[in-house]
């Protein structure tokens, strides 16, 4: 399971938490404007946008789970088992593979309204990476700094949502989950007044009552709402440090402590990384499970107009700052 979401305060940020059991080898890549990327279907781009983001490196290719590209266009893939379905080769579409389609996306547009154009003539085709790395049962929210949309692509065709919230997280289908918030609506970051009868004293004994019946469980229904209730009503700080701080804290109130969702006997899924993504700076924050330290990768610290994707190896080591 995982959980995505936009946060517009000081700058425009982007990011997610990657809830997993195990690792893929993942790292932060830059992907600079000239690395070559081979399309399976597609025309090769040779020259395009630069990207950051969290992949796994297979054969000196980036499988982004997440990325954003120099505009500040982000996009996040998220599991959506047993829903997501990928098609045979279409001669009249552009035929692009799930693995491909954020570095496609994230190299040749700008903007959601360009990548919403754009998805008009896109086939998700099923070819995987290769034999070892088969078809991920992936969707994707795809923001800028304006607005966001969500892709899903069903047995019944591709699904394009906008999406005014910017969350997303997994199973069922995103129409669900934005239907769904309806039945939260009474929830209030404020302390509610008594209306359920004035012939009853009804003290409220404690802060924080406006919440009671935010779920408070892991999956993905219960974590849309609750990031939702968060972002809403989350203070917006006007310096990059304390926005940066606001944005995951956020992520926090959806992440997964090690133990508390067992996927098989002994088997956890828990938040392996959560990033926040800078989109008007391109700088990409991460905090690992182990690791509370903010690590930041800056895009445009890196020579840009090279060939080469440049790899920051993940900082899995804890750093306690013990004062005395
Ligand atoms: C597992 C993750 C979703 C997390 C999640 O939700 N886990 C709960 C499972 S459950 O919902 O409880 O059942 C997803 C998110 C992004 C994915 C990578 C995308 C690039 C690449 C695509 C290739 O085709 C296959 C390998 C590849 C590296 C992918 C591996 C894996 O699939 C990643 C990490």
């Amino acid at each position: 399971m995982c959980t995505a979401l936009t946060f517009n305060s000081s700058s425009h940020y982007f990011g997610r938490n990657l809830d997993v059991e195990l690792s893929y080898n993942e790292e932060i890549v830059i992907t600079p404007r000239n690395y070559p990327f081979h399309f399976r279907k597609m025309p090769s781009a040779t020259t395009h946008f630069a990207m950051i983001g969290m992949a796994t490196v297979v054969d000196d290719y980036p499988l982004y789970f997440d990325a954003t590209n120099e505009k500040g266009l982000s996009m996040a893939g998220l599991n959506f088992p047993d829903n997501a379905h990928f098609f045979p080769l279409h001669d009249k579409k552009d035929n692009i593979s799930p693995f491909e389609f954020i570095p496609y996306i994230l190299a040749n547009f700008a903007t959601v309204d360009e990548a919403r154009h754009a998805l008009t003539t896109i086939n998700l085709v099923d070819i995987p990476f290769n034999a070892s790395l088969p078809l991920a049962p992936l969707h994707w929210i795809i923001a800028d700094q304006q607005q966001a949309i969500v892709v899903e692509s069903t047995k019944d065709g591709l699904h394009v949502f906008q999406n005014d919230i910017g969350i997303l997280t997994n199973n069922p289908t995103f129409d669900f989950h934005r239907l769904n918030l309806s039945n939260y609506r009474q929830l209030s970051a404020s302390n509610p007044t008594n209306s359920l009868s004035n012939k009853i004293d009804l003290p409220a004994y404690s802060r924080g009552m406006g919440a009671i019946g935010l779920p408070g469980d892991l999956s993905s229904a219960s974590r849309f709402i609750r990031a939702t209730f968060m972002k809403f009503n989350a203070v917006k700080p006007t310096t990059e440090n304390l926005s940066v701080s606001q944005f995951f804290h956020l992520l926090q109130s959806v992440a997964m402590p090690m133990g508390a969702c067992e996927i098989s006997p002994h088997v956890y899924e828990y938040t392996l990384y959560s990033s926040c993504c800078n989109m008007d700076e391109g700088i990409y924050y991460y905090k690992l499970y182990n690791n509370s330290q903010i690590v930041a990768v800056h895009l445009f610290h890196e020579l840009i107009d090279c060939s080469k994707i440049i790899r920051y190896p993940l900082q899995h080591q804890q750093q306690i700052n013990h004062i005395n």
